[in-house]
Protein backbone atom coordinates (compact mmCIF):
# COMPACT_ATOMS: atom_id res chain seq x y z
CA UNK A 1 0.00 0.00 0.00
CA UNK A 2 1.14 3.84 -0.58
CA UNK A 3 1.15 5.53 2.48
CA UNK A 4 1.03 9.51 2.23
CA UNK A 5 1.83 11.23 5.63
CA UNK A 6 1.26 14.89 6.51
CA UNK A 7 2.98 15.49 3.01
CA UNK A 8 4.04 19.66 2.52
CA UNK A 9 6.41 20.72 -0.22
CA UNK A 10 7.47 24.09 -1.85
CA UNK A 11 9.73 24.79 -4.27
CA UNK A 12 12.09 27.47 -2.64
CA UNK A 13 9.86 29.86 -0.67
CA UNK A 14 6.15 28.59 -2.46
CA UNK A 15 4.41 26.27 -0.69
CA UNK A 16 2.54 23.80 -3.86
CA UNK A 17 1.23 21.35 -1.24
CA UNK A 18 -0.25 21.19 1.92
CA UNK A 19 -0.54 18.45 4.79
CA UNK A 20 -1.62 15.89 2.43
CA UNK A 21 -2.89 12.35 3.73
CA UNK A 22 -3.77 9.82 1.27
CA UNK A 23 -3.22 6.19 0.70
CA UNK A 24 -3.67 4.05 -2.25
CA UNK A 25 -3.97 0.49 -1.83
CA UNK A 26 -2.08 -2.35 -4.06
CA UNK A 27 -4.06 -2.95 -7.73
CA UNK A 28 -6.08 0.39 -6.94
CA UNK A 29 -6.37 3.04 -9.23
CA UNK A 30 -6.25 6.38 -8.02
CA UNK A 31 -6.61 9.73 -10.32
CA UNK A 32 -5.49 12.86 -9.44
CA UNK A 33 -7.77 16.05 -10.44
CA UNK A 34 -7.41 19.77 -10.29
CA UNK A 35 -6.76 23.05 -12.29
CA UNK A 36 -3.86 23.97 -13.93
CA UNK A 37 -1.00 24.82 -11.29
CA UNK A 38 -2.44 22.75 -8.89
CA UNK A 39 0.37 20.46 -8.05
CA UNK A 40 -0.54 17.17 -9.96
CA UNK A 41 2.56 16.96 -11.25
CA UNK A 42 4.74 17.71 -8.50
CA UNK A 43 2.80 15.49 -6.56
CA UNK A 44 3.60 12.64 -8.67
CA UNK A 45 7.32 13.74 -8.73
CA UNK A 46 7.53 13.59 -5.27
CA UNK A 47 5.37 9.78 -5.41
CA UNK A 48 8.46 8.88 -7.38
CA UNK A 49 11.29 10.23 -5.34
CA UNK A 50 12.32 12.88 -7.46
CA UNK A 51 12.92 15.65 -4.46
CA UNK A 52 13.19 15.54 -0.80
CA UNK A 53 10.48 15.94 1.69
CA UNK A 54 11.29 18.70 3.78
CA UNK A 55 8.09 17.62 6.03
CA UNK A 56 5.93 14.52 5.73
CA UNK A 57 6.81 11.02 4.77
CA UNK A 58 5.46 8.47 2.02
CA UNK A 59 5.72 4.67 2.38
CA UNK A 60 5.14 2.05 -0.06
CA UNK A 61 4.72 -1.02 2.02
CA UNK A 62 7.64 -0.50 4.56
CA UNK A 63 9.68 1.18 2.31
CA UNK A 64 10.37 5.10 2.90
CA UNK A 65 10.32 6.75 -1.08
CA UNK A 66 13.62 9.11 -0.13
CA UNK A 67 14.95 11.97 -2.64
CA UNK A 68 18.15 12.56 -4.31
CA UNK A 69 19.61 12.82 -1.31
CA UNK A 70 19.45 9.36 -0.12
CA UNK A 71 19.77 8.09 -3.28
CA UNK A 72 21.93 8.24 -5.76
CA UNK A 73 19.44 7.19 -8.98
CA UNK A 74 16.15 8.25 -8.27
CA UNK A 75 13.45 5.95 -8.37
CA UNK A 76 12.52 1.89 -7.01
CA UNK A 77 12.46 -1.03 -9.08
CA UNK A 78 8.77 -1.27 -7.76
CA UNK A 79 7.95 2.04 -9.24
CA UNK A 80 7.60 3.42 -12.65
CA UNK A 81 6.85 6.45 -13.82
CA UNK A 82 5.48 8.09 -16.97
CA UNK A 83 5.96 11.44 -17.50
CA UNK A 84 5.43 13.92 -20.73
CA UNK A 85 8.96 13.92 -21.70
CA UNK A 86 9.07 10.36 -22.52
CA UNK A 87 12.69 9.88 -22.49
CA UNK A 88 12.91 6.94 -24.90
CA UNK A 89 16.00 6.19 -27.11
CA UNK A 90 14.57 7.46 -30.98
CA UNK A 91 17.60 5.27 -32.63
CA UNK A 92 16.03 1.86 -31.83
CA UNK A 93 13.06 0.38 -32.54
CA UNK A 94 10.08 0.77 -30.23
CA UNK A 95 10.28 -2.93 -29.73
CA UNK A 96 13.96 -3.05 -28.33
CA UNK A 97 12.15 0.50 -26.20
CA UNK A 98 10.23 -1.66 -24.79
CA UNK A 99 12.64 -4.83 -24.30
CA UNK A 100 15.52 -2.52 -23.34
CA UNK A 101 15.02 -3.12 -19.43
CA UNK A 102 14.28 -6.89 -19.98
CA UNK A 103 17.13 -9.78 -18.97
CA UNK A 104 18.33 -11.20 -22.33
CA UNK A 105 19.04 -13.88 -20.34
CA UNK A 106 15.36 -15.69 -21.25
CA UNK A 107 15.37 -14.35 -25.01
CA UNK A 108 11.52 -15.95 -25.26
CA UNK A 109 10.56 -15.03 -22.62
CA UNK A 110 11.86 -11.17 -23.54
CA UNK A 111 10.30 -11.38 -26.72
CA UNK A 112 6.68 -12.93 -25.12
CA UNK A 113 6.81 -10.24 -22.70
CA UNK A 114 7.28 -7.18 -25.67
CA UNK A 115 5.30 -8.40 -27.86
CA UNK A 116 2.32 -8.87 -24.95
CA UNK A 117 3.14 -4.79 -24.64
CA UNK A 118 3.35 -4.39 -27.93
CA UNK A 119 -0.50 -5.09 -28.47
CA UNK A 120 -1.29 -3.33 -25.32
CA UNK A 121 -0.53 -0.56 -26.83
CA UNK A 122 -1.60 -1.45 -30.24
CA UNK A 123 1.89 -0.79 -31.68
CA UNK A 124 2.13 -3.93 -33.95
CA UNK A 125 2.33 -2.22 -36.89
CA UNK A 126 5.24 -0.28 -36.24
CA UNK A 127 6.77 -2.85 -33.67
CA UNK A 128 10.64 -2.55 -35.65
CA UNK A 129 10.49 1.08 -36.76
CA UNK A 130 12.60 3.52 -35.15
CA UNK A 131 11.16 5.62 -32.55
CA UNK A 132 12.14 8.78 -33.71
CA UNK A 133 10.54 8.40 -37.10
CA UNK A 134 7.47 8.03 -34.43
CA UNK A 135 4.41 10.75 -33.95
CA UNK A 136 4.06 12.34 -30.39
CA UNK A 137 1.16 10.04 -29.67
CA UNK A 138 3.06 6.68 -30.64
CA UNK A 139 5.76 7.38 -28.54
CA UNK A 140 3.80 7.98 -25.63
CA UNK A 141 2.07 4.80 -26.27
CA UNK A 142 5.76 3.46 -26.22
CA UNK A 143 6.88 4.77 -22.79
CA UNK A 144 3.37 3.50 -21.57
CA UNK A 145 4.15 0.18 -22.55
CA UNK A 146 7.97 0.29 -21.07
CA UNK A 147 7.07 1.57 -18.17
CA UNK A 148 5.20 -1.83 -17.98
CA UNK A 149 7.98 -4.12 -19.11
CA UNK A 150 9.31 -5.13 -15.83
CA UNK A 151 6.16 -5.05 -13.96
CA UNK A 152 6.21 -2.71 -11.69
CA UNK A 153 3.64 -2.81 -8.08
CA UNK A 154 2.77 0.72 -8.72
CA UNK A 155 2.51 2.96 -11.92
CA UNK A 156 2.51 6.22 -11.93
CA UNK A 157 1.15 8.18 -15.37
CA UNK A 158 0.84 11.86 -15.96
CA UNK A 159 -1.69 13.09 -18.32
CA UNK A 160 -0.92 9.28 -19.93
CA UNK A 161 -2.95 10.19 -23.38
CA UNK A 162 -2.45 13.60 -23.81
CA UNK A 163 -0.97 13.13 -27.41
CA UNK A 164 -3.31 10.04 -28.63
CA UNK A 165 -5.85 11.18 -31.24
CA UNK A 166 -9.18 9.89 -30.47
CA UNK A 167 -9.41 7.36 -32.64
CA UNK A 168 -7.24 5.04 -30.13
CA UNK A 169 -7.49 6.94 -27.07
CA UNK A 170 -10.30 5.11 -26.02
CA UNK A 171 -8.90 1.53 -26.63
CA UNK A 172 -6.00 2.47 -25.23
CA UNK A 173 -7.97 3.59 -21.69
CA UNK A 174 -9.46 0.06 -21.56
CA UNK A 175 -6.28 -1.82 -22.61
CA UNK A 176 -3.99 0.00 -20.35
CA UNK A 177 -6.33 -0.01 -17.27
CA UNK A 178 -7.64 -3.64 -17.69
CA UNK A 179 -4.01 -4.89 -17.59
CA UNK A 180 -3.01 -2.99 -14.52
CA UNK A 181 -6.21 -4.72 -12.58
CA UNK A 182 -5.25 -7.97 -14.26
CA UNK A 183 -1.64 -7.75 -12.35
CA UNK A 184 -3.00 -6.28 -9.65
CA UNK A 185 -0.96 -3.25 -10.54
CA UNK A 186 -1.68 0.20 -8.65
CA UNK A 187 -1.94 3.06 -10.65
CA UNK A 188 -1.91 6.73 -9.92
CA UNK A 189 -3.34 9.32 -12.41
CA UNK A 190 -3.11 13.07 -12.86
CA UNK A 191 -5.60 14.42 -15.54
CA UNK A 192 -7.53 16.72 -16.94
CA UNK A 193 -9.50 14.42 -18.95
CA UNK A 194 -12.74 12.82 -17.05
CA UNK A 195 -12.79 10.18 -19.71
CA UNK A 196 -9.31 8.86 -17.70
CA UNK A 197 -11.38 8.77 -14.84
CA UNK A 198 -15.11 7.44 -15.08
CA UNK A 199 -15.07 4.28 -15.48
CA UNK A 200 -11.70 3.33 -14.69
CA UNK A 201 -10.61 5.03 -10.94
CA UNK A 202 -11.67 3.38 -8.22
CA UNK A 203 -11.11 6.76 -6.27
CA UNK A 204 -10.46 10.48 -7.02
CA UNK A 205 -9.19 13.17 -5.58
CA UNK A 206 -9.39 16.59 -6.38
CA UNK A 207 -6.29 19.46 -5.32
CA UNK A 208 -7.06 22.90 -5.26
CA UNK A 209 -5.25 25.63 -2.73
CA UNK A 210 -2.75 23.25 -1.62
CA UNK A 211 -4.54 20.72 -0.25
CA UNK A 212 -6.84 17.72 -1.02
CA UNK A 213 -10.55 19.23 -1.18
CA UNK A 214 -12.47 15.87 -1.58
CA UNK A 215 -11.47 11.88 -2.45
CA UNK A 216 -13.97 9.53 -3.39
CA UNK A 217 -15.18 7.10 -5.94
CA UNK A 218 -16.28 8.89 -9.01
CA UNK A 219 -19.40 7.96 -8.95
CA UNK A 220 -20.32 9.39 -5.83
CA UNK A 221 -18.59 12.85 -6.71
CA UNK A 222 -20.15 12.99 -10.10
CA UNK A 223 -23.34 12.48 -8.68
CA UNK A 224 -23.08 15.04 -5.81
CA UNK A 225 -20.15 17.25 -6.69
CA UNK A 226 -20.39 19.49 -4.16
CA UNK A 227 -18.47 22.20 -5.32
CA UNK A 228 -18.29 24.02 -8.92
CA UNK A 229 -14.93 22.94 -9.32
CA UNK A 230 -15.70 19.75 -9.27
CA UNK A 231 -18.75 19.76 -11.15
CA UNK A 232 -17.10 20.97 -14.25
CA UNK A 233 -14.23 18.17 -14.28
CA UNK A 234 -17.08 16.59 -15.23
CA UNK A 235 -19.44 18.77 -17.56
CA UNK A 236 -21.23 21.90 -18.34
CA UNK A 237 -23.31 23.03 -15.32
CA UNK A 238 -24.66 25.53 -13.43
CA UNK A 239 -25.58 26.99 -10.17
CA UNK A 240 -29.14 27.89 -9.75
CA UNK A 241 -30.40 28.72 -5.92
CA UNK A 242 -27.31 27.67 -4.70
CA UNK A 243 -28.19 24.17 -6.46
CA UNK A 244 -25.23 22.35 -8.70
CA UNK A 245 -27.44 21.20 -11.91
CA UNK A 246 -25.56 19.60 -15.00
CA UNK A 247 -26.83 21.27 -18.02
CA UNK A 248 -28.47 17.70 -18.46
CA UNK A 249 -30.11 17.85 -16.24
CA UNK A 250 -32.21 21.02 -16.66
CA UNK A 251 -35.03 20.57 -19.19
CA UNK A 252 -38.11 23.15 -20.53
CA UNK A 253 -41.24 22.16 -19.07
CA UNK A 254 -44.73 24.40 -19.08
CA UNK A 255 -44.80 26.67 -16.56
CA UNK A 256 -41.86 27.65 -13.80
CA UNK A 257 -40.27 29.92 -11.30
CA UNK A 258 -37.67 29.72 -13.65
CA UNK A 259 -38.16 31.70 -16.65
CA UNK A 260 -35.67 32.31 -19.06
CA UNK A 261 -34.72 33.50 -22.84
CA UNK A 262 -32.56 31.91 -25.01
CA UNK A 263 -29.34 33.47 -26.43
CA UNK A 264 -27.76 31.33 -28.80
CA UNK A 265 -28.10 27.33 -29.92
CA UNK A 266 -24.78 25.50 -30.06
CA UNK A 267 -24.78 22.15 -32.07
CA UNK A 268 -23.46 19.51 -29.44
CA UNK A 269 -23.64 16.24 -31.61
CA UNK A 270 -26.75 14.46 -30.31
CA UNK A 271 -28.49 17.73 -29.04
CA UNK A 272 -28.40 21.23 -29.06
CA UNK A 273 -26.47 23.27 -25.92
CA UNK A 274 -28.55 26.00 -25.68
CA UNK A 275 -27.39 29.22 -23.22
CA UNK A 276 -30.13 31.39 -21.71
CA UNK A 277 -31.05 34.60 -19.95
CA UNK A 278 -32.03 33.35 -16.12
CA UNK A 279 -33.09 37.11 -14.34
CA UNK A 280 -29.21 38.20 -14.39
CA UNK A 281 -27.42 34.89 -15.17
CA UNK A 282 -26.57 33.02 -18.32
CA UNK A 283 -27.49 28.93 -17.68
CA UNK A 284 -26.79 26.51 -20.37
CA UNK A 285 -28.92 23.28 -20.44
CA UNK A 286 -29.38 20.35 -23.46
CA UNK A 287 -32.07 20.11 -26.14
CA UNK A 288 -32.72 18.09 -28.62
CA UNK A 289 -33.96 20.50 -31.39
CA UNK A 290 -32.17 24.11 -32.17
CA UNK A 291 -34.30 27.16 -30.38
CA UNK A 292 -34.44 30.46 -31.95
CA UNK A 293 -32.73 33.56 -29.91
CA UNK A 294 -34.84 35.35 -27.56
CA UNK A 295 -37.30 32.34 -26.91
CA UNK A 296 -39.37 32.47 -23.90
CA UNK A 297 -38.93 29.10 -21.97
CA UNK A 298 -39.72 28.04 -18.51
CA UNK A 299 -36.60 25.55 -17.00
CA UNK A 300 -37.09 23.16 -14.12
CA UNK A 301 -34.73 20.58 -12.84
CA UNK A 302 -35.54 17.05 -15.10
CA UNK A 303 -36.75 14.59 -12.76
CA UNK A 304 -34.12 11.40 -12.05
CA UNK A 305 -35.56 7.96 -13.73
CA UNK A 306 -36.26 6.97 -9.50
CA UNK A 307 -38.75 10.29 -9.86
CA UNK A 308 -36.95 11.77 -7.22
N1 LIG B 1 10.74 22.95 -10.86
C1 LIG B 1 9.94 23.93 -10.41
N2 LIG B 1 10.42 25.00 -9.76
C2 LIG B 1 9.61 25.96 -9.29
N3 LIG B 1 8.25 25.96 -9.42
C3 LIG B 1 7.71 24.91 -10.07
C4 LIG B 1 8.51 23.84 -10.60
N4 LIG B 1 7.70 22.95 -11.18
C5 LIG B 1 6.43 23.41 -11.03
N5 LIG B 1 6.44 24.60 -10.37
C6 LIG B 1 5.25 25.38 -9.97
O1 LIG B 1 4.50 24.59 -9.06
C7 LIG B 1 3.09 24.74 -9.29
C8 LIG B 1 2.49 23.37 -9.54
O2 LIG B 1 2.96 22.88 -10.81
P1 LIG B 1 2.58 21.44 -11.35
O3 LIG B 1 3.28 21.27 -12.65
O4 LIG B 1 2.82 20.45 -10.29
O5 LIG B 1 1.00 21.63 -11.56
P2 LIG B 1 -0.04 20.71 -12.36
O6 LIG B 1 -1.26 20.63 -11.52
O7 LIG B 1 0.61 19.42 -12.74
O8 LIG B 1 -0.31 21.59 -13.65
P3 LIG B 1 -0.78 21.11 -15.12
O9 LIG B 1 -2.15 20.53 -14.94
O10 LIG B 1 -0.79 22.38 -15.89
O11 LIG B 1 0.23 20.12 -15.62
C9 LIG B 1 2.96 25.71 -10.45
O12 LIG B 1 2.73 26.99 -9.90
C10 LIG B 1 4.32 25.66 -11.14
O13 LIG B 1 4.61 26.91 -11.71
Amino acid sequence: MLHVKNLTFSYSKKIILKHLNFTVEKGEHLAIIGESGCGKSTLLKLLYGEYDLKKGQIFWDDTEILGPEHNLVVGYDFMKSVTQEFDLMPFISVEENIGKYLSNFYPEEKKKRTAELIKVVELESVAKTKVKLLSGGQKQRVALARSLAKQPEILLLDEPFSHIDNFKKQSLRRNIFSYLKEKNIACIVATHDKNDVLGFADQMMLLDKKVIVVKDTPETLYKDPKTPLMASFFEEFNVINDEIIYAHELTIVQSSPLKAKVITSYFNGRNYLIKAKLDSQDVIFEHDIHLENNTEIYLSKRLSKAGK
